[in-house]
């Protein structure tokens, strides 16, 4: 007996009606999004016998204040966007992203999108209302540490989100205005770009367009360069945000992916590679996702925006070749770190710039001339007070330093220091070191963040200013510059003095660590120098037969003159 199919069931919560049918229409259709009516107040007021419990015993448990949002145990974000079916956009996109990252991910949805990679089939606009009501049940119970918008359809969405934000203040706001999805179909509605342009913006840490965001956003003006996307960027800024970041994902070919940053004084052009994919959907709200963990774990807005720009480059790439859908669009793999090791993400949690203070570094000839294995050396200049150390072992074979690194990692670990290895990314890999520090002739930064993932820490030897732009481009994490005095331990390496250090120290974007020649007698010389990004003295163990002693007079004198210095 052929039956008629089941009504379509209606989405209920707390015994109201959720959605309204307010916005259903095809792609080819213009947007027209009408607010939906508010709910009858019978409806509005009903409850299920399950709220009426939580409300029967939130009342009489006291007539007090409701008590504060809990403190989180991660870093958190909350997405405020709208759902992708195909879950390569929008708050899918976001919840990879984050996790990805390591932060976790709270979710308002403001609307419900039919689509896929061949477009966006259909919009189901939530009401505003029950936005509110999402976001006071995040923002009042647990702690949001930045705020991330994607998909705002309508005026009255904005201001509700405006409002919240204003009740329950955040770290950071993160604004990422979606307005047309690369398909062509229209997300928000144009009378929204006022309230963005006059109230979100204001409030907004970092506002991220596209180019044709940035157009519609200025008037529809005509961006096509770099030089387009810098005067956009100075434009868009004056509306208020602290920074503005205009992407360049969709600018026409160029091998180059460039982003224009403008923090209300200077412009700087993040270059990535172009990576050559269809599988481009979601790649801005997967930067302004990536941007918002990393501001939320309390890294700086450019750091977070380079880490974000690294990560995206680095999931095409490894998406690059996928075949998803029939569409031109595909989605990219967020979690492609899960499928190869090493399991940890995301810019380094625990890598501060003031641990290069005291920067060890191991030399395989001189432990084998007295007599004392990596692991000892190790020992003693974390006992000394090293702060990040560096085994650098030209001569061991790989399975003997392996084994060496392993025991290292314990050691450090368990005092807090990070560990790098110089050039060998291999044996970083198998003993998972926090890092990696690599020279002019070994693999580039960049190549080496692709094989560590975003979240190590890359340091790179740079004796000019051009490298140490470049060191920055390829997404380092620090600089090493020298050397600063003649050194035995490193054969053919030019002197640079103090002259050549302060050129670097001061052209670089990077925190950088002194290195060359240095000892307790003259580390204090070159702290005293007190140059801009200048975080510490690296030192090799190379001088005396007890370097714990080495190291203890080393840091008297670092720590006296960089509290002078700072002191100045
Ligand atoms: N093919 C690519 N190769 C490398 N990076 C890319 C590529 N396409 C976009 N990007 C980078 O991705 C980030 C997002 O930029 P894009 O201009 O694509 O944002 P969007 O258009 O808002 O994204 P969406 O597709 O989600 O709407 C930028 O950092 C951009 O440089
Ligand atoms: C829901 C949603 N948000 C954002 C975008 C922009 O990529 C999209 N396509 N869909
Ligand atoms: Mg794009």
């Amino acid at each position: 007996m052929a039956s008629a199919p089941p009504p379509p069931q209606e989405a209920v919560h707390s015994g109201r009606r959720l959605l309204s049918p307010t916005l259903f229409f095809s792609s080819s259709s213009p947007l027209r999004l009408r607010p939906s009516p508010p709910p009858p107040p019978s409806a509005h007021r009903r409850r299920s016998r399950y709220s009426r419990l939580v409300a029967a015993s939130s009342s009489s448990s006291s007539s007090s204040a409701p008590p504060p949002p809990r403190e989180m145990p991660w870093p958190h974000v909350l997405t405020v966007a709208g759902s992708d079916s195909g879950g390569g956009a929008g708050i899918q996109a976001d919840i990879k992203a984050c996790a990805a990252l390591g932060a976790y991910c709270s979710s308002v949805v403001t609307a419900v999108t039919a689509q896929n990679t061949a477009g966006v089939q259909g919009i189901h606009v939530v009401p505003e209302e029950f936005i509110r009501e999402q976001l006071n049940s995040v923002l009042s119970d647990m702690s949001v540490d930045v705020v991330k918008t994607g998909m705002l359809p309508s005026i009255g969405v904005v201001k509700v989100l405006c409002e919240s934000l204003k009740k329950f203040p955040v770290k950071a706001l993160v604004v990422d205005p979606v307005m047309v999805s690369t398909s062509g179909d229209a997300l928000s509605e144009s009378s929204t770009l006022s309230v963005y342009r006059d109230e979100l913006f204001a409030m907004a840490d970092i506002v991220t367009p596209n180019v044709k965001e940035a157009s519609r956003l200025l008037g529809n003006v005509s961006l096509h360069t770099v030089s387009d996307m810098r005067s956009a960027a100075e434009s868009i800024y004056k509306f208020g945000p602290k920074y503005v970041l205009v992407k360049g994902g969709d600018m026409p070919e160029s091998s180059d992916a460039v982003d224009v940053f403008f923090d209300g004084k200077e412009f700087i052009e993040l270059h990535g590679r172009r990576i050559k994919t269809r599988n481009t959907h979601g790649t801005g709200c997967t930067l302004a996702s990536c941007i918002a963990s990393e501001l939320a774990k309390g890294a700086k807005m450019l750091h977070a925006v380079q880490v974000a720009k690294n990560f995206v480059e680095s999931a095409l790439h490894h998406s690059k070749d996928l075949i998803i859908g029939n569409g031109p669009q595909g989605p990219f793999d967020h979690l492609f770190k899960l499928k190869s090791p090493p399991y940890n993400v995301g810019s380094h949690q625990n890598f501060k710039p003031d641990q290069l203070f005291l920067y060890a570094v191991t030399d395989s000839g001189m432990n084998k001339k007295w007599g004392r294995s990596i692991k000892e050396a190790v020992q003693a200049a974390i006992e000394g007070g090293a702060t990040i150390v560096q085994l650098r072992e030209k001569d061991s074979e790989t399975r003997e330093f392996l084994e060496a690194a392993k025991a290292c990692v314990e050691i450090c670990k368990s005092s807090g220091v990070p560990l790098l290895i110089n050039d060998r990314v291999d044996i970083a890999l198998a003993c998972n070191a926090d890092g990696v520090h690599v020279g002019q002739s070994d693999m580039s930064a960049r190549e080496v963040r692709e094989l560590l993932g975003p979240g190590k820490i890359i340091g790179v030897s740079c004796k000019t200013p051009a490298q140490a732009q470049q060191a920055w481009n390829d997404g380092a994490d620090y600089i090493g510059c020298g050397g600063v005095f003649p050194t035995t331990t490193k054969a053919n390496n030019p002197t640079l003095g103090f002259e050549g250090l302060k050129t670097v120290s001061l052209a670089s974007k990077l925190p950088v660590v002194a290195i060359g020649g240095i000892n307790a007698s003259n580390a204090g010389s070159v702290i005293e120098l007190g140059l801009p990004n200048l975080m510490g003295v690296a030192y090799a163990l190379v001088e005396s037969q007890d370097e714990r002693v080495d190291y203890a007079e080393l840091h008297v004198a670092a720590e006296g003159e960089f509290a002078e210095a700072q002191r100045l």
